[in-house]
């Protein structure tokens, strides 16, 4: 399995190693122990699947502690390109964003640590998303940013996304308290 370490701290990419036959293919999508050798520690409790038509985006979501989440995600099916706000006060890349597309071709799964926001666009009909989460639902502790923040100044690569009423709610980082 391939580690690549991201600029933002604690971001950790993995690349498994694919084999292909005859039948198909098979890789090792989660390892606890070569993901927790290469710092990407976590309790997984809850795993999470959501399918989304081409331009579906969804987030920027987080969980407040103490509930807040470290997520591993991949896609299964389709192209997703990931995104994630470090909101860690401490941590010197505070604001900061970071992109990854997410594909089947490449197979590649993404931890994210807790103190980040998260969210992704689909960037095929019938993209495939999972991911391990560290904590439990809790619709209570539930947060989030605008997508479209001007403050952020994400390129999501996409005009018009199809996202929920509730996402389009968020708000900025701008006077924003972050709870980690
Ligand atoms: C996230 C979640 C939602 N739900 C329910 C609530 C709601 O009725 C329905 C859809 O919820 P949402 O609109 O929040 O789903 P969605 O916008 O896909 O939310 C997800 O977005 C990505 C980017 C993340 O990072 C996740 O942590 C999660 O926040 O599913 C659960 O039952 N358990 C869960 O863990």
């Amino acid at each position: 399995m391939e580690v690549k370490h991201h600029a933002l701290p604690g971001l950790i990419e993995f690349v498994p190693r694919v084999f292909a036959d005859e039948r198909g293919v098979f890789f090792e999508s989660f390892s606890a122990r070569l993901m927790e050798q290469a710092g990407a520690v976590a309790n997984w409790v809850q795993d999470n699947q959501s399918r989304s038509k081409k331009g579906v985006l969804r987030g920027l979501h987080f969980q407040r502690p103490p509930h807040a989440q470290a997520k591993m995600v991949r896609v299964a099916q389709g192209r997703a390109l990931d995104v994630v706000v470090d909101l860690r006060r401490d941590s010197p890349t505070y604001g900061q964003h970071a992109k990854v597309e997410l594909s089947t071709e490449k197979s590649n799964v993404l931890f994210v640590p807790a103190g980040f926001a998260h969210g992704f666009v689909a960037l095929e009909d019938d993209t495939l998303f999972l991911y391990k989460c560290s904590d439990y639902y809790a619709p209570a502790a539930e947060g989030g940013l605008h997508w479209n923040d001007p403050d952020l100044g994400i390129d999501w690569g996409i005009e018009s996304p199809l996202v929920s009423g509730k996402d389009e709610e968020l708000p900025g980082i701008r006077g924003f308290e972050s709870p980690f």
